[in-house]
């Protein structure tokens, strides 16, 4: 009985001590792994095998836990249309295309040049196809002006886009809910804004609560876990029937 209690504390003594030497989140070695030791066009593998590497090396990706309260948005939102800004290696990428419906399209901004080239291979790895994912390699805030002419050219238009994961900057994601307004892509029946909360102050999101609360008559806050937030952007009404939008 004690056999197995010790081998237990020295595992999670090991995976400890391996996380604290590997202390840099190191994009091409996440990568090689990922690509190395999952199963080609399986999505599921993927993810799998990104949680494998996190138990002994530091990881900026959501990871299975915030995942799994992704995937339950994802599910209840059915969105057609994805705006992620922050893709790193392509972990929510993943997480989110393989629950989207067969119409369904995801926009991934991400700031470097080298993680979106390398993220956008384990999208590919995962399964996906450029039928359904873009990719922008630049900043949020260059990224969100040009996404009307990106969902044009790609012929990916509709109502808008009615899920936005933010995981990118936090001093951004005020600034970057301003310019999706601004720019009218949110959809005007529905939008879920979903904001990870990593090591953020309290100070970090005030400014946007404090802008839900100004504009109440179409923001409220869904749900507010530990590590993420939802806040549901709505300005058209719609009936049951759907035919009389106010
Ligand atoms: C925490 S990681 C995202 C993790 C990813 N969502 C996942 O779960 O796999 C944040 C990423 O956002 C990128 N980033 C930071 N600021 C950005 C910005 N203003 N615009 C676009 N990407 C940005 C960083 O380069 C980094 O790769």
């Amino acid at each position: 009985r004690f056999r197995v209690k010790v081998a237990t504390l020295c595992h999670r003594a090991l995976i400890w001590a391996l996380r604290l030497v590997r202390r840099r989140v190191c994009v091409r070695s996440t990568h090689g792994f990922v690509f190395t030791n999952c199963t080609h066009g399986k999505a599921d593998s993927v993810l799998e095998t990104f949680d494998l590497y996190a138990e002994t090396h530091p990881m900026l990706s959501i990871g299975p836990q915030i995942g799994e309260v992704l995937d339950e948005v994802v599910r209840r939102v059915c969105p057609l249309r994805v705006l992620e800004l922050g893709m790193h290696c392509g972990y929510s990428s993943v997480r989110l295309l393989r629950l989207l419906p067969p119409a369904g399209k995801l926009i991934t901004v991400e700031l470097d040049p080298i993680t979106a080239d390398l993220g956008e291979e384990i999208i590919l790895v995962a399964g996906f196809k450029h039928s359904q994912f873009q990719v922008l390699t630049c900043s949020s805030a260059e990224a969100i002006p040009t996404l009307s002419s990106v969902l044009e050219s790609n012929q990916w238009t509709s109502d808008g886009i009615s899920l936005v994961l933010m995981d990118h900057d936090p001093q951004q994601y005020l600034p970057d809910l301003l310019a999706l307004e601004r720019e009218e892509l949110l959809c005007p029946s529905g939008c879920s804004v979903l904001l990870i909360k990593r090591n953020h102050t309290a100070d970090d999101l005030r400014g946007i609560q404090d802008h839900i609360r100004e504009r109440a008559d179409c923001y409220c806050i869904k749900t507010d876990h530990q590590f993420m937030m939802e806040i549901f952007y709505q300005t058209q009404s719609v009936s049951v029937n759907n035919d009389s939008k106010a």
